[in-house]
């Protein structure tokens, strides 16, 4: 685990001295957006037009952002658009790498590297900054077009539509405002609510993050509990983005982040909704438990020494997700 400081590799831990014991996630570094006519997006440069067979998609099946994508992914019917490469689970001294000795692990199909940040430094030779998951890489200019999974799935939800990317909007124009104040709240205290408690290196960062955590999770109980889906009837990134979090929730969060005042399993609706979710056609084959469990137990040494995976809870998300009358 570590990061580039002018193109050269650190092995480093995060550093939690100078806030008080508190993580802090870094802003990602590549903002560029693939949009349909090539023209730039929100952020970064032009250049991206949406073509099949130009993009690639690195992920780890254990991050929760680099979930998303594969949900948008695999929801937009792009899997033959946009191939991926999965890194292996454990992220030690040399951060992601391509190690393929693990189920599902794919080894970087494109330029054969053996660390993620060989990706990185191949986009900029003197990069600084974390290393992280999900990239999406363009082959045409042989650089990353963004390493910002919020920024991926708007990107994988409209953009590719000319191309034969399969119909659905899941951030539609009459729901953006409702959809960006609840990414807002479940980013901060949800989504990276879970790590700060997790990471806190102080009794002080602990408990703020994890009270925080559950007084989100009983206002998202309360939402779930009078619609279906957090903006009313309909399916859009806000769950997506939600749902790649309560599904790590009991196998690894309640446990290994200290997240430990309720499970998922012991709340009716947000238990509901995580299998509502899991039931949907392709969503159960994006998430692979082996890769989440043995990624947090053994990739982070600072909170779990010897790296010893714990037998994880009983559940069966299978099991009928009771929210038809919603
Ligand atoms: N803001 C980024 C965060 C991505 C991120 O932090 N990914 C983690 C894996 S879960 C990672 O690659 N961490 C490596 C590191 O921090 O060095 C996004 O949403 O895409």
């Amino acid at each position: 685990m570590g990061q580039l400081i002018d193109g050269v590799w650190h092995d480093n831990w995060y550093d939690t001295k100078s806030t008080g014991g508190r993580f802090k996630r870094s802003e990602s570094a590549f903002r560029n957006w693939v949009t349909a006519d090539g023209e730039a997006g929100p952020t970064g440069s032009g250049g991206f037009r949406a073509e099949r067979d130009r993009y690639h998609l690195y992920v780890s099946l254990a991050c929760p952002w680099a979930h998303r994508t594969l949900l948008m992914r695999k929801l937009k019917g792009l899997e033959d658009l946009i191939p991926v490469s999965v890194v292996h689970p454990l992220m030690l001294e040399n951060g992601w790498t391509f190690d393929d000795d693990f189920p599902a692990a794919t080894g970087d199909s494109l330029y054969q590297n053996e660390f993620l940040y060989q990706l990185y430094l191949h986009a900029d030779k003197e990069y600084t900054g974390r290393v992280t998951v999900p990239v999406l890489w363009d082959k045409q200019q042989n650089t990353i077009v963004s390493n910002e999974s919020a920024d991926i799935i708007r990107m994988f939800n409209s953009a590719f539509d000319g191309v034969g990317a399969r119909a659905g909007d899941f951030y539609p124009q009459e729901l953006r405002a409702s959809i960006d104040e609840l990414n807002g709240w479940i980013y901060d205290t949800v989504n990276n609510g879970v790590y700060k408690s997790g990471f806190a290196t102080s009794q002080e960062a602990y408990d703020e993050a994890v009270t925080t955590l559950f007084s989100s999770l009983d206002r998202l109980e309360q939402i779930l509990g009078q619609h279906r889906y957090l903006t009313g009837d309909r399916l859009t990134e806000a769950d997506l983005r939600l749902w790649t979090t309560l599904v790590r929730f009991d196998p690894v969060y309640v446990t290994h982040f200290k997240c430990d005042k309720h499970r998922i399993g012991d709340y009716l609706n947000l238990n509901g909704f995580l299998r509502e979710i899991y039931q949907l056609p392709g969503i159960a084959e994006t998430v692979d438990l082996a890769h989440i469990r043995h990624h947090y137990y053994r990739s982070h040494k600072t909170i779990n020494p010897h790296g010893v995976i714990s037998v994880g809870p009983a559940f069966n998300w299978d099991e009928p997700h009771g929210r038809d009358h919603l």
